[in-house]
């Protein structure tokens, strides 16, 4: 896997060729699959589920699904998106009655778990589960919705995490999500993210391609 991993949202893509737009965006270069959850309670809007997860599975899709959780309660999805196929899980921890359960579930079903960090949620969430996570996720916009504007304060609250991540030293990745584009990718690169999702920046587009080679292009200019 690259140090940088692009993961475009399926949230932007053609719901009615789903299997088909997986297909293109990884042959397009993307690393993994990002697949978000959303179920018209914790977030104002509705979107797919395990059933979901599972037929991309069967359609014969490989890479990792990293399956964001906006849905409260979370405990009783995650299950379903083990037996689904999920490769990542990841929930916000204001959702969840009981974090370190929620977690300790994932990675007992042989998945990666990770937190999501609203623009406004603190990061000390994080303080007593370093040792139970794969992934911190920060999101930089408010969830609900694909094709919003990355929301700057997010810069420092990555720096923030990335802090954090470096000290505990454990293996943990720093997802950003939301907003992320060719044209911001390298500053927020820079700010510490390793891997980053990208829903309309993506599937807007008719060459993913071009899109996520351009992507590469800006986060080659960061290692240098
Ligand atoms: O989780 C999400 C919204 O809750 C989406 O993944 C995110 O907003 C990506 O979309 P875009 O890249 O178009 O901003």
């Amino acid at each position: 896997m690259n140090d940088f991993i692009i993961a475009p949202s399926i949230l932007s893509a053609d719901f009615a060729r789903l299997g088909e737009e997986v297909d293109n965006v990884l042959e397009a270069g993307a690393d993994i699959i990002h697949f978000d959850v959303m179920d018209n309670h914790y977030v104002p809007n509705l979107t797919i589920g395990p059933m979901v997860c599972k037929a991309l599975r069967k359609h014969g899709v490989t890479a990792d699904i990293d399956v964001h959780l906006m849905v409260k309660p979370v405990d009783r999805m995650i299950g379903d998106f083990i037996e689904a196929g999920a490769s990542f899980i990841t929930f916000h921890p204001e959702a969840s009655e009981h974090i370190d359960r929620s977690l300790q579930m994932i990675r007992d079903g042989g998945c990666k778990a990770g937190l999501v960090f609203n623009p406004a949620t603190p990061l000390h969430y994080l303080k007593h589960v370093m040792d139970k996570i794969d992934m911190v996720l920060l999101m930089s916009v408010n969830p609900g919705f694909g094709g919003q504007s990355f929301i700057p304060g997010t810069l420092d609250k990555l720096r923030e995490a990335r802090a954090l991540i470096d000290a505990s030293g454990y293996d943990i990745r720093l997802e950003v999500d939301g907003g992320v584009s060719e044209k911001n990718i390298a500053e927020i690169a820079r700010a510490g993210a390793d891997t980053f999702v990208a829903g309309s920046a993506i599937f807007g587009k008719s060459d993913y391609k071009s899109v996520i080679d351009s992507m590469r292009k800006e986060l080659a200019s960061v290692r240098q």
